[in-house]
């Protein structure tokens, strides 16, 4: 739990101190800060870009205090207005119309109406998302769908009856991303014993040449979740089916952060988690897409009743809906689902390319800060931070993630400062970007504390 601990937002006395750094200008003088390089006031050139910055008034649009919080990429800001709409389904839907709220408040239907919300920001068109369960539940239908899909599936106890069946029982092989976050290589081990395929961990660098006639499906992150790496899905994509193959896509690190182009591309299936980029808050359920066309042979893993053809005729035997609906499984999480809804209101009218070229330029402009400001700059040999997230665009999400030996207390000061990020254990620091809530001025102050709090750690023994 060090990880979780180390995000743990500051005390209130370091809440106000920051707070009164950002309203008033002037860093209070207290015996941590008498010698503070912390700029009271963002430079001529923040204030230029977030001048510029035509996202900037979406910031009004969340709660944010006087912190920096770079942690978008574990949880996203609360959007302001979600407590009232909770309020509104606790008291009135739920309170009031009680049972009632299944039909007229469109409780049943949220799951694929969501879908269709978030469909756009990931370049689907609707009817191929389905919201609900976590991400790691729909890495395993996802997994098991594709390995189905590619009819190779030698565990089933009807083999062949309802898939295309591509591979007769050749395609048995599964490969994850080597550097995947933990839950996708379990799942997809798991998903991979249980359909009587062997999984294979390949660097995504090296997936085309892993690729061959044995190969049922691919399971790759969209953006690493350490390195802040972006993978190329259109090349990829293209690669897998060349190799006659199924692409499974985990978004978790994109979605909300940078054009994914779903349909463009020809994915087949994906999955993503929406308590990032997407703000829905702690938990708030994950989304799963099948291709338009897999959809009519996708054979769930999880037939639950609420992925019935008609749920309500309690009928003994499953017979699937069409459409996304098949990703369903039992009832749905309605007071989560419904914070996510009303979360995806601050999205209305915001362009998916405007994002990212925010989320370029803001983590261009920390990069920039930090070589200036570094003594001797980022490439210096003794400087104590190194980027390990690519400079070139094509290959960078949404995160800085810095290679730090002395990480943990790096990040445990930074937080005490009001700068928040996150420590993956053992050294790497991480900062998350959030166009739609991050200021230009927000990120120079992180790269101002980042700097004067590397200049205290180096300077004192090592182990404090
Ligand atoms: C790439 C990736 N996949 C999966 C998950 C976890 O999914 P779940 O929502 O099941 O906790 C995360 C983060 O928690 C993630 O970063
Ligand atoms: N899902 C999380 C949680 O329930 C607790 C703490 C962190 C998370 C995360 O999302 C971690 C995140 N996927 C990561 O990139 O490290």
């Amino acid at each position: 739990m060090s990880e979780t601990h180390a995000a743990t937002m500051p005390e209130t006395h370091e809440f106000q101190e920051i707070h009164e750094i950002h309203e008033t200008g002037k860093a209070p003088v207290t015996p941590q800060h008498t010698a503070s390089t912390t700029p009271g006031l963002p430079s001529r050139r923040a204030a230029a870009l977030d001048g510029a910055d035509r996202l900037a008034p979406l910031r009004g649009l969340f709660a944010l205090d006087g912190t920096v919080y770079l942690d978008g990429n574990s949880l996203g800001a609360l959007p302001a207005h979600v407590p009232g709409r909770i309020a509104d389904v606790v008291t009135r839907q739920w309170g009031g119309l009680r049972i009632r709220s299944w039909t007229e408040s469109g409780w049943w239907t949220a799951p694929e109406r969501i879908g269709d919300r978030i469909a756009p920001l990931v370049g689907a068109a609707p009817g191929q998302i389905v919201v609900g369960d976590s991400t790691s539940v729909n890495v395993f239908k996802a997994v098991v769908g594709a390995v189905r899909l590619a009819g190779t599936d030698t565990s089933r106890e009807t083999p062949g009856t309802d898939a295309p069946g591509t591979g007769g029982g050749a395609r048995t092989e599964v490969l994850v991303d080597a550097s995947t976050f933990p839950t996708d290589g379990y799942i997809a081990a798991s998903a991979a014993r249980l359909t009587g395929c062997r999984i294979v961990p390949v660097d995504p660098a090296d997936v085309p040449s892993a690729l061959g006639p044995t190969t049922a499906a691919v399971l790759l992150n969209h953006v690493d979740f350490r390195s802040g790496r972006l993978h190329d899905l259109p090349a990829l994509t293209e690669a897998i089916h060349r190799a006659g193959a199924l692409a499974v896509w985990d978004l978790c690190h994109s979605a909300g952060a940078l054009p994914v182009g779903l349909d463009a591309h020809g994915v087949d299936l994906a999955v993503g988690c929406t308590y990032k980029y997407l703000n829905g808050g702690p938990g708030s359920p994950a989304f799963l897409y099948v291709a338009e066309r897999h959809q009519a042979a996708f054979d769930s893993p999880l037939p639950g009743w609420n992925s019935h053809r008609d749920p309500f005729a309690m009928d003994s035997g499953y017979a699937p809906a069409d459409g996304p609906l098949k990703g369903r499984v039992g009832t749905p999480d309605i007071l989560s689902m419904l914070a996510l809804d009303a979360a995806l209101d601050v999205w209305d009218g915001v362009s998916v390319d405007d994002i990212r070229a925010k989320s370029l330029a803001l983590t261009d402009f920390f990069l920039e800060c930090l070589d200036e400001r570094l003594p001797g700059g980022l490439g210096d040999p003794g400087c104590p931070v190194r980027p390990v997230t690519p400079r070139e665009h094509a290959e960078r999400g949404s995160q800085i993630a810095l290679r730090c030996d002395r990480a943990p207390v790096v990040m445990e000061r930074l937080i005490a400062r009001g700068v928040v990020g996150d420590l993956r254990r053992p050294d790497l620091l991480r900062f998350g970007f959030t166009p739609l809530y991050t200021s230009f001025a927000d990120v120079e102050r992180a790269a101002a504390t980042l700097v004067e709090v590397a200049a205290e750690v180096y300077g004192e023994p090592s182990g404090g």
